[in-house]
């Protein structure tokens, strides 16, 4: 991808990003279906009017040409004949010519015009695709609404099937976009739902087009885009359904067993991250909980409970440290949020909306008093909190948080020394997925609402403990709040000085 394109992805608006802007999404959809509620209400009003009238305009049939002439015969009949069709048929025809639904073809419209954009249905289907393999879930489950154990009422329609497994060939997991195509052929169908998925124009065409595209190209590289174009174009031109749907399956099987058996077959190992977050690292042992009433006189009163996560490391988690109440009034702190990305080389992902509190509020003041109280650090030079919310699948890939070359460019506050401890509130209820994991120690930790946990980047010493490489779960049902602090060295000069790192 090209830099500029990059620069372009990072600065468009995401729906997928936070579970905020899907809320939002969801509003936007219930608006446009309450349009065209109404415009579809428009529309049956019109057909029963024209009902109307056409049972009103009862007359016997006639079969034969002597029954006609009877009935013209009349002139009674005769009259009505004559003034229907010179008065009320022109009406009729003008009636039906009337544009109807006007104001809600324009709002529906107007709707769409801030719809998600091909961007954000990319990094939905990445996202997908992230919960899939991370947590090594199968199409079949989640098809049918099950995600791990939990068994959910929703599940995918058809055309969401099928978005994947054309998604899932895409990206060459040949063996997924099999599946997933299995389930497309699984979901069952009713007629009624056949004329809809003709309306929407769900043939495999589009899916079958891209595998030829691929096939013919690998099989010679050399032909020009158009002359594939034309070569793919003319193999489908009278291909019934049936056709394609053989078509597909059996080149997806081939390119499966090529991809198993040919030169990339060995596959990716899973990696740490991606176990931790499927839960099987060891359990850690020699831990303990107690209460923290030292760090300040005040937490003699109302000590925190404190649960040790690693020792060395050291890592701690602070249980029930912010309540519901102090949730909300957060949320009333966020103004306009902006991407929050992952990764280090371009191209990197968007996977949460970020606020940054950089104006003091008594909130702001009191989650840093708490802070201070947990941690014994200084925090007045630098009380900015960051706030994000997660979005489908959110996650962040491992990284430091201590001062690598790239964080020194982008972090304007640079000046206070590195990072040298990191704190997070879990601010959102997450029920699967989410966890904060540490895969070179093999820790995870559960993203629980109201807890902390709190961890150091840097030695005694302050050089950099690698050790502190961390990565968070995709989200894979829940919306994930957090309130991040990333505590510098600087200003902590006479809290914790710098002492020689201890070797075991
Ligand atoms: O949200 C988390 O659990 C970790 C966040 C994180 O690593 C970061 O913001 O640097
Ligand atoms: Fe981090």
């Amino acid at each position: 991808m090209e830099p500029d394109e990059n620069e372009e992805r990072y600065n468009k608006d995401y729906y997928s990003s936070s579970v905020q802007g899907l809320v939002r999404l969801l509003q936007v959809e219930q608006e446009f279906m309450e349009k065209f509620t109404i415009y579809a209400n428009v529309l049956q009003e019109k057909v029963d009017n024209l009902n109307i009238y056409l049972d009103n305009l009862k007359r016997p049939n006639h079969y034969t040409h002597n029954e006609r002439e009877k009935y013209v015969s009349n002139p009674l009949n005769a009259f009505g004949l004559i003034r229907r069709l010179n008065q009320d048929w022109p009406k009729w025809q003008n009636y039906t010519q009337k544009p109807l639904g006007l104001e809600q073809l324009n709002a529906m419209q107007n709707i769409l015009s801030i719809a998600p954009e091909s961007f954000d249905m990319n990094e939905t289907l990445k996202a997908m695709h992230r919960i899939e393999t991370t947590y090594d879930l199968q199409p079949k489950d989640i098809a049918k609404g099950l995600l791990q154990s939990q068994q959910f009422n929703s599940k995918l329609e058809l055309r969401d099937c099928l978005a994947l497994a054309h998604h899932k060939f895409e990206i060459e997991d040949f063996h997924r976009s099999l599946l997933w195509f299995q389930e497309v052929l699984n979901v069952n169908t009713n007629p009624s739902q056949e004329i809809i998925d003709e309306l929407l124009g769900i043939t495999f065409k589009d899916l079958a087009l891209s595998i030829s595209t691929r096939s013919i190209y690998m099989s010679n590289q050399s032909l020009s885009n158009e002359s594939i174009h034309e070569l793919v174009s003319r193999q489908f031109k009278d291909a019934k359904p049936k056709d394609l749907e053989d078509f597909i399956i059996s080149k997806l099987k081939q390119c499966d067993k090529e991809s198993f058996t040919g030169t990339n077959a060995s596959r990716t190992p899973e990696s740490d991250h991606s176990i931790g977050c499927q839960g099987f690292f060891p359990k850690s042992t020699n831990l303990f909980c107690l209460y923290n009433s030292t760090t300040n006189p005040f937490l003699k009163l109302a000590p925190l409970k404190m649960e040790e996560v690693s020792r060395d490391p050291y890592i701690v988690m602070y249980h029930e440290v912010l309540s519901d109440k102090e949730i909300e009034e957060m949320k009333g702190e966020i103004g306009e949020m902006g991407n929050g990305w992952t990764g280090v080389d371009d191209p990197k992902e968007i996977v949460a909306r970020v606020f940054w509190s950089t104006e003091d509020s008594p909130f702001r003041a009191r989650i840093n008093q708490r802070i201070s109280d947990m941690t014994g650090f200084k925090l007045e030079e630098f009380p900015a909190l960051q706030l994000a919310n997660f979005g489908v699948g959110g996650y962040f890939k491992p990284h430091h948080d201590y001062f690598t070359e790239r964080l020194r460019k982008i972090d304007v506050n640079n000046t206070l020394g590195d990072r040298i401890a990191s704190l997070i509130f879990y601010a959102g209820e997450v029920s699967q997925g989410g966890q904060t994991v540490f895969p070179d120690i093999k820790v995870v930790v559960e993203p629980k609402k109201g807890n902390a946990l709190f961890w150091f980047n840097d030695f005694d010493d302050s050089s950099p403990d690698q050790r502190s490489l961390h990565s968070v779960c995709p989200v894979i049902v829940g919306s994930r709040w957090t309130i991040t602090k990333w505590i510098h060295y600087d200003p902590q000069i006479f809290v914790k000085p710098c002492s020689q790192r201890l070797f075991k």
